[in-house]
């Protein structure tokens, strides 16, 4: 678990410091320190902490030596001050310190949480650097390494396409305007035209005697622009700001791709995908299978233990699917019935896994209302190198409803 150290003096802020990483960060190991004497020694513990919440002015350390220890040992700090002037921001600013957060609300608070969170994550986000000044680039990646964003460079446009195609996964691209072969603008076109909108910022950097630029930046397609020169603070906010917008819409996008109850794709996320993934598995000649499944007499357990019951059943066997069939495409598409595309799995294999699955619902008691019960399911697993999912599905289907004839808690395969 990443490790966060809280070095501060006052009760009543390390109260609510506490609150917030509490509920904030649930899945830290936060650990509070109230003087630098405490801070050295959770560092002799163990010093393995991804980033540290600390108050510049202690009993033990009036003016600052605190920030000092904490980046010699390496460690992303946030920096709380009570007094807030000109000559400390910019000394704090330059010593390297993630941010500094002046104590003037509880909102203050919020925002270094929130800030300790986003830092825990970002390793995971690539960001592209493009400028043909080299100076730039480095103050810019400088900027961008201490918050722990994973960097990439390219000197133009040109060179950008290109790391673009290396690296796909790159959620934020800060481009300068007047570079050679390719220019801002012409690259942000290019981005756009050529990769998925979704998912990727674009932030343009222009000078501020440029004026129009920025909305040009902007009309060709950038969610944003900076002015330079820029303060590291407002560089920070753009960045964050444009990156939970993102996250933002995947959330929703990833929201109405699932299914509410179980939290699998639906059946509309799971057809597209299975379309997509089932004529490339075609066309490059792969077996692959596709299964229903249709839990055994629902009702029945509906109509005796209740729909609440019925329900946890459903959360239940969601959560097989994850730890048997995690490699493979899988969804409720129906009220009891699931289906899944199991690419590289011929019919033997399908069966194979499809029958571990159903044995690890039989397994699985369920008890209700001090009863207790077991559940199964049928279902029909078909491959077949052509066919539409739909040609693929309609087998499946006919497969199951055999099945289900047969006497159910079985899975048929192939003809
Ligand atoms: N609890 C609960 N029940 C649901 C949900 N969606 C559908 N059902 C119930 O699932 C039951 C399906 O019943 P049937 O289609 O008769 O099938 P079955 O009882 O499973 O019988 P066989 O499929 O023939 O084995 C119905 O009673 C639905 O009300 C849900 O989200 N929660």
């Amino acid at each position: 678990m990443p490790r966060l150290l809280i070095v501060e003096d006052s009760s009543t802020v390390m109260r609510v410091l506490k609150h917030l990483a509490s509920t904030r960060l649930p899945n830290v190991d936060t650990v509070f320190a109230t003087s630098m004497a405490e801070a050295k020694q959770a560092f002799i513990q163990n010093p393995d902490f991804y980033a540290a919440i600390v108050d510049l002015n202690l009993p033990d350390a009036p003016d600052g030596e605190v920030v000092e220890f904490t980046l010699k040992q390496g460690v992303s700090t946030i920096v709380l001050t009570g007094n807030f002037n000109e000559q400390r921001r910019k000394s704090l600013v330059d010593s390297g310190v993630v941010d500094y957060v002046v104590k003037e609300s509880r909102h203050a608070y919020h925002y270094a949480l929130k800030l300790a969170r986003r830092l825990k994550t970002n390793h995971r986000i690539k960001v592209m650097v493009v400028d043909d000044s080299k100076m730039s680039r480095n103050h810019i990646r400088n900027l961008l390494e201490r918050h722990l964003y994973r960097v990439i460079e390219a000197q133009d446009g040109l060179e950008a396409i290109e790391q673009m195609g290396i690296h796909p996964d790159v959620r934020l691209v800060i481009t300068d305007f007047e570079m050679p072969n390719m220019d801002g603008f012409k690259l942000v076109n290019e981005i756009r035209s050529k990769f998925d909108k979704r998912g990727l910022a674009i932030i343009g950097l222009s000078s501020v005697e440029s004026g129009i630029l920025s909305a040009q930046f902007i009309k060709h397609g950038a969610n944003d622009f900076l002015n330079k020169p820029f303060y590291p603070e407002e560089f920070y906010c753009r960045i964050s700001q444009n990156l939970e917008a993102i996250e933002l819409i995947e959330e929703i996008e990833d929201a109405a791709n699932r299914d509410y109850l179980t939290g699998l794709y639906n059946r509309r996320a799971f057809f597209e995908r299975a379309e997509a993934l089932i004529s490339k598995a075609q066309k490059k000649q792969v077996p692959t299978s596709f299964c229903i499944i249709d839990l055994d007499n629902f009702k029945l357990i509906n109509d005796e233990y209740g729909h609440a019951c019925g329900d946890e059943v459903l959360k239940r066997f969601a959560r097989l699917f994850d730890k048997h069939c995690e490699k493979f495409l899988y969804a409720r598409i129906g009220g009891e019935e699931f289906a899944m595309v199991m690419v590289g799995l011929d019919n033997d294999k399908a069966l194979t896994l499809v029958n571990g699955l159903r044995q690890a619902l039989v397994a699985q008691a369920i008890e209700w209302d001090g009863k207790q019960f077991h559940v199964s399911f049928s279902g029909g697993v078909i491959t077949d190198s052509e066919g539409s999912v739909d040609h693929l599905y309609n087998r499946a289907d006919e497969m199951l409803y055999r099945a289900k004839e047969a006497g159910r808690n079985m899975v048929f395969g192939n003809d």
